[in-house]
C-alpha cells in the first residue's frame, strides 16, 4: 500500500473532527474519499500533508512515516488543494519552474518534465502566459501538472473541480483516473457523487468516521450512488 492511515484521531478543542479513522490507498487505484460537508475530509488532507499534527493515529506514505520521517512522507507526495494556489502574476512556466526548484530539481530536468506535462494536459501553448489570463480549467491543470513535477507515489487531491464547469470537471475526472490507471495511488475527496466510477475505491467518510469502504460498485449495487449516499449518511449529495 502506498498510503496506509491508521487509528487517525483530531479533535478542533472539544470537537472531535475525526475519530479513528483508518484505510489504505493503493497504486494504480483511484480511491474517492466521499463525504457530505463537515464529513472531517479537509481536516484529513490537512493531516496527511503535514499542515497540523496527528496527536493520535499514524500515516505512512510510500513507506514513510509522517511523524518519524516527514520529509521523505511528503517528497513521496503530490498534493492539488482545495483553494487555488498558483501566483498569478507568474506564468505557467514560472509557477511550474518554482515549485520545480523547491523540490531540488535542475533547471535542465525540470523543463523537460514541465514540458512533458503540459503535452500530456494539453496545455504546451499556454506556458508563456500568466496564470492570471487562465479559466479556472487551465488553471487546475496547472497544478495538477506542478503536482506531479516530482514524480510522487501519491497524488492527493481536495474537491478539485469545485468552482469548474461541467466539461472542465469532466475533463479533469477523467485524467485522474487515467493517471491512477497508469500506477499511481490516487486519493481524490469530494462530496459529488457523479465524480466515482464502480470499479474505483471508495471511503465513505461521515461525521468523522468510516462509513463503509470497499469497491464502489460492490457497495452501492444496483442503486445509484447518490441514492446510496443519502441512505447511509442522511444528506443529499
Ligand atoms: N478550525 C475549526 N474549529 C472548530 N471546528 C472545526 C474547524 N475546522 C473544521 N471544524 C469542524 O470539524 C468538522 C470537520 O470539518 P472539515 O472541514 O474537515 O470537513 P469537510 O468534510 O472538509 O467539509 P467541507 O467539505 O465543508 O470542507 C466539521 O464539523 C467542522 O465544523
Amino acid at each position: 500500500m502506498s498510503l496506509s492511515v491508521q487509528e487517525l484521531s483530531f479533535s478542533y478543542g472539544a470537537k472531535r473532527a475525526l475519530d479513528a479513522v483508518s484505510f489504505e490507498a493503493a497504486p494504480g487505484r483511484f480511491t474517492a474519499l466521499l463525504g457530505p460537508n463537515g464529513a472531517g475530509k479537509s481536516t484529513l488532507f490537512s493531516l496527511l500533508t503535514g499542515l497540523f499534527v496527528a496527536p493520535l493515529g499514524r500515516i505512512v506514505v510510500a513507506g514513510h512515516d509522517m511523524a518519524s520521517a516527514p520529509r521523505a512522507a511528503l517528497a513521496a507526495m503530490g498534493v492539488v488543494f482545495q483553494q487555488p494556489t498558483l501566483d498569478l502574476d507568474l506564468s505557467v512556466r514560472q509557477n511550474l519552474r518554482y515549485f520545480a526548484a523547491l523540490h531540488g530539481l535542475s533547471a535542465r530536468v525540470a523543463d523537460a518534465r514541465i514540458d512533458a506535462a503540459l503535452d500530456r494536459l494539453d496545455m504546451r501553448e499556454r506556458a508563456g502566459e500568466k496564470a492570471r489570463a487562465l479559466n479556472g480549467g487551465h488553471r487546475r491543470r496547472t497544478e495538477l501538472a506542478r503536482a506531479l513535477l516530482h514524480e510522487p507515489r501519491v497524488l492527493l487531491l481536495d474537491e478539485p473541480t469545485v468552482g469548474l464547469d461541467a466539461a472542465a470537471r469532466a475533463a479533469i475526472t477523467v485524467h485522474v483516473h487515467d493517471l491512477a490507471a497508469g500506477g499511481l495511488t490516487v486519493l481524490w475527496a469530494t462530496h459529488l457523487t457523479d465524480e466515482v466510477l464502480p470499479d474505483d475505491d471508495l471511503i465513505l467518510l461521515h461525521r468523522g468516521k468510516i462509513e463503509a469502504a470497499g469497491r464502489a460498485g460492490d457497495l452501492h449495487g444496483a442503486m445509484p450512488l447518490k441514492d446510496w449516499f443519502l441512505t447511509r449518511t442522511g444528506e443529499p449529495a
